[in-house]
């Protein structure tokens, strides 16, 4: 059997938004590379108590609030890792590398000038998308449509999935064009619901997988430097999405929601046991508000989705 290591990491942000990484000296295994700090757990460790001592042991700061980010099991030819990461809010000290290695602060936009190890592909991505996902409603007419986009986007939105399931082909792309040049604009991402194949004609930021579209495909069918962006209900699905190399998936319902009336809800607690093991950043979706984007996140989830709380409620409130 290959040997198993549980190793707890930080990404770890100063008050800049800046984000710390350290490199790994030439001679240990992933010499070279940069990471973000941490360590194997001692075996009387929880990852929580690994991520103080390492920290402490490596870069000399006391960490004072941390949650979870992601847990990523990878298969490096000699071993398997999980790889349980944190992302550290506040700490006391000052950073420095005290075992001699590099350790430097960069913006996340500028992360992706440096080598990191396979297995933090999945960082890299939870920590480029934000903590709420806005999801766009149906029906209405395009002008009125746009209106609320933008008014989402000023409201601070981020991360858009436009899912219009009423138009043709033909509208929905030109729509999306629309959405497009404003989600840009505002430095916002844009992820079309469609078949993968519409980004032949669109240069979104990606596309989702409804979880029946999600059935259809053997393998991913977007390039790697797009947003594959997946839903799911249960295991199966999640283990689809996984297959698929899904850059973050959404998982629902967690609450009950007025859009699916008689669905049962799986509830936090089943939302925090699917999710332990997926290598993917998870939104909950389903009766959620921005005030359980704090409970996602407490439970490692990247955040929370939904349609109701922030389209309608952004546009009444702007009326
Ligand atoms: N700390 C850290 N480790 C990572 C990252 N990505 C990644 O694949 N790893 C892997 C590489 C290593 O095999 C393992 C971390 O082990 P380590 O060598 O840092 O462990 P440690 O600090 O306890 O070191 P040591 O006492 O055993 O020398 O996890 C990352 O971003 N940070
Ligand atoms: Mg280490």
């Amino acid at each position: 059997m290959p040997k198993f290591i549980h190793v707890a990491a930080a990404v770890i942000c100063n008050e800049n938004g800046d984000i710390l990484i350290a490199r790994r000296p030439a001679t240990v295994d992933q010499g070279g590379l940069w990471e973000f700090p941490g360590g194997k757990l001692a075996p009387y460790e929880t990852a929580r108590q690994a991520l103080a001592r390492e920290l402490n042991e490596e870069i000399g700061i006391q960490v004072t609030s941390a949650s979870p980010l992601i847990a990523i099991n990878h298969q490096y030819p000699e071993y398997n890792v999980l790889l349980d990461v944190w992302r550290v809010h506040s700490f006391d000290g000052e950073a420095y590398g005290r075992e001699g290695q590099a350790v430097r602060w960069v913006k996340p936009e500028d992360l992706k000038k440096y080598s990191f190890p396979e297995a933090n592909h999945s960082i890299l991505k939870a920590i480029s998308i934000p903590d709420y996902y806005v999801i766009t409603g149906a029906a209405e007419n395009e002008e009125e449509w746009l209106l609320k986009l933008t008014r989402a986007l000023n409201a601070g939105a981020e991360l858009v999935q436009m899912r219009v399931p009423s138009l043709d082909k033909n509208e929905f792309l030109s729509r999306a064009k629309k959405a497009l040049a404003l989600t840009s604009e505002s430095g916002a991402k844009l992820i079309l619901n469609s078949a993968a194949d519409l980004l032949g004609q669109i240069d979104a930021d990606g596309i989702h997988l409804s979880s029946e579209r999600l059935s259809h495909y053997s393998q991913r069918p977007i390039p790697r430097d797009k947003l594959l962006s997946c839903a799911c209900h249960n295991l199966a699905q999640l283990e689809q999405a996984i297959a698929l190399q899904a850059d973050l998936i959404t998982l629902s319902p967690v609450q009950a929601t007025d859009s699916h009336p008689g669905v049962e809800p799986m509830g936090w607690q089943r939302f925090k046991e699917l999710i332990e093991q997926v290598p993917v950043p998870v939104y909950a979706l389903g009766g959620m508000g921005r005030e359980d984007i704090r409970k996602a996140k407490g439970l490692g989830g990247q955040g929370v989705a939904g349609i109701g709380a922030f389209w309608q409620q952004v546009s009444r409130s702007g009326k």
